[in-house]
């Protein structure tokens, strides 16, 4: 081997091709250059094995031509070549061989003198055997058992390099795949997928809605609290896609999923050689969301040494990938979204007040989901046809006593736990309308006593000290308004006021107008009975 002192380089060029990002075509292109240094041929053949075939794939030599890289052979002909891919060992052929068991591989392609000598490398690697590597010599000199096993390890380190490639292609096609379906569930979702922001019958939130419109016209940082599961990431979506920056890409980050040390070059990136692993350059996500915006969802949890960075980022609109020294610039929008108090985070030391002020110009809290019962009819029937989209339980709907079973309960998961809750529901029930029985959600201590729901009837609290006394009429009234509101101002039938509150519709409408109220503001007096 002394004679070939570009070997060692070779060798080590080709054990980084099989870990880098080189397609399958240069990776044979280059392998064959390196074994035609260390070995003398005159036709070197790469065989990709193919459901019993084995295809040609390349060829290098003098006796390389057109005829030969189109060539190909069942496998099952040749128990030599089956040899070498079952023993996993290369092996060199003389003619003997060949008079004794299958026919010459070219026989029919390449004539071949009689008395050459040729050597089979198996391309194997891990559980799988990728093809085959042959070198063919018109010369009758038997190849020597130590270039044979010189060849079987490159043949090895090229299996490994086809591997890889094979391992990154797949990834790749489960990215675009994953992109492609989310890209479907958001045209199948339309201009809906806001879900009921701006329609909310709660004056919380449809003051909550104006803001959010309001401030994505603007590229001010907003700050999204409020408990898990109320739609903070719906919200930022709903925030970009209201924004001139709509056809730009929304990237969003999720800081507690990932673990601390790979935070920072997942949002700034990093360059090749950055540290152990880092085979190539990589954009993090503020360069993905150029001209976009980026949703830094949880920001509680991001470590406070990058909170600096991100700081710096904000202000300068710059930062540099890990391992560089290069300032890359990246025009964003930064929407951040948190469950967690931020202030008992400062308070604690655990988040730098310069960062929230930098991020909280313009908070948004989402309510939790019983601070807006109000909204349960109608969420009930965007949620259910959302499912319906993904698995095609088409009709559904939620019957009266259905309602007042989810209106007792305080969702501490808010509109997640709502979806959920609705989609076993769904799964659970025959037919098309899921009532009380349908949802089998805890009892304990926060369900609410409600008129003929069958939950346990608690004491209520007593009044504080001092407090005001409503009078009956009072709470009569705020009650009916509220189940008026449940049934969106509906009084007769099944699932109407009275049927709820366990009165005559002619009684309730006698105490209605007892009670000064005549019809619900926000309804169009939607009498369907
Ligand atoms: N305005 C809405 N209308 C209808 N459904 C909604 C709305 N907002 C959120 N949802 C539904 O509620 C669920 C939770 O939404 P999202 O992931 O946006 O909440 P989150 O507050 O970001 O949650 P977490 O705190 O766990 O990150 C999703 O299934 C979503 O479809």
């Amino acid at each position: 081997m002394g004679r070939h002192p570009e070997v060692t380089q070779d060798a080590r060029e080709l054990v980084e091709l099989a870990t880098t990002e080189e397609g399958v075509g240069e990776l044979l292109r280059r392998g064959l250059d390196w074994v035609s240094r260390v070995v003398p041929f005159d036709l070197a053949t790469l065989f990709l094995l193919k459901e019993g075939r084995l295809e040609a794939v390349a060829a290098r030599g003098p006796l390389a031509n057109q005829a030969v890289r189109k060539h190909s052979l069942q496998l099952a002909d040749f128990p030599s070549l089956k040899q070498a891919l079952e023993t996993r060992r290369a092996r060199a052929f003389t003619e003997e061989d060949h008079s004794h068991g299958d026919g010459d591989p070219f026989d029919g392609v390449l004539d071949l003198p009689a008395g050459h000598s040729c050597m089979v490398v198996p391309l194997c690697a891990g559980e799988r055997c990728y093809g085959v590597l042959t070198l063919d010599r018109a010369q009758c000199e038997t190849y020597a058992q130590p270039v044979v096993d010189l060849v079987e390890v490159y043949g090895q380190m090229l299996a490994t390099a086809l591997q890889g490639a094979e391992q990154r292609a797949t990834a790749e096609r489960l990215h675009r795949q994953d992109h492609e379906h989310a890209k479907l569930l958001e045209s199948q979702l339309g201009g809906d997928s806001e879900g009921i922001l701006e329609t909310s019958l709660s004056p919380v939130m449809r003051d909550l809605s104006r803001r959010a419109r309001q401030v994505a016209e603007t590229d001010t940082p907003v700050l999204i609290t409020g408990e898990t599961g109320t739609g903070k990431e719906r919200l930022a979506r709903a925030i970009h896609r209201w924004s001139a920056r709509a056809d730009q890409p929304f990237v969003s980050l999720n800081c507690a999923a990932i673990p601390a040390g790979l935070l920072e070059s997942e949002l700034f990136g990093h360059v090749k050689g950055a540290f152990t692993g880092a085979n190539r350059d990589r954009a993090g996500r503020f360069q993905m969301a150029h001209g976009g915006t980026l949703l830094l969802d949880e920001i509680g949890e991001l470590p406070v040494e990058l909170q600096a960075k991100l700081l710096r980022a904000l202000q300068e609109k710059a930062f540099e990938p890990v391992g560089s020294d290069k300032t890359v610039r990246a025009d964003v929008r930064i929407l951040a979204a948190t469950h967690v108090d931020l202030h008992q985070a400062i308070a604690q030391k655990r988040f730098r007040e310069d960062l929230f002020y930098r991020l909280s110009v313009f908070p948004l809290r989402l309510p939790p989901l019983r601070e807006r019962r109000e909204d349960l009819p109608q969420l009930t029937v965007f949620l259910l046809e959302e499912q319906a989209k993904r698995t095609g339980r088409r009709g559904m709907r939620v019957s009266a006593s259905g309602l007042t079973r989810l209106a007792s309960y305080d969702w501490p998961g808010n509109l997640r736990e709502l979806a959920n809750a609705l989609e076993r529901a769904t799964i659970l029930t025959r037919g098309q309308e899921l009532t009380a029985q349908s949802f089998d959600l805890p009892n304990g201590e926060r369900a609410r006593e409600v008129p003929g729901s069958g939950a346990v009837e608690e004491t209520p609290a007593p009044l504080p000290a001092g407090a005001k006394v409503p009078t009956l009429a009072a709470v009569q009234r705020e009650h009916i308004l509220r189940v008026l509101t449940l049934t969106r101002g509906r009084v007769y039938g099944e699932g109407g006021a009275a049927a709820l509150l366990g009165l005559k519709p002619s009684t309730l409408q006698s105490r209605m107008k007892k009670l000064g109220i005549e019809r619900l503001e926000g309804f169009t007096a939607a009498e369907d009975a």
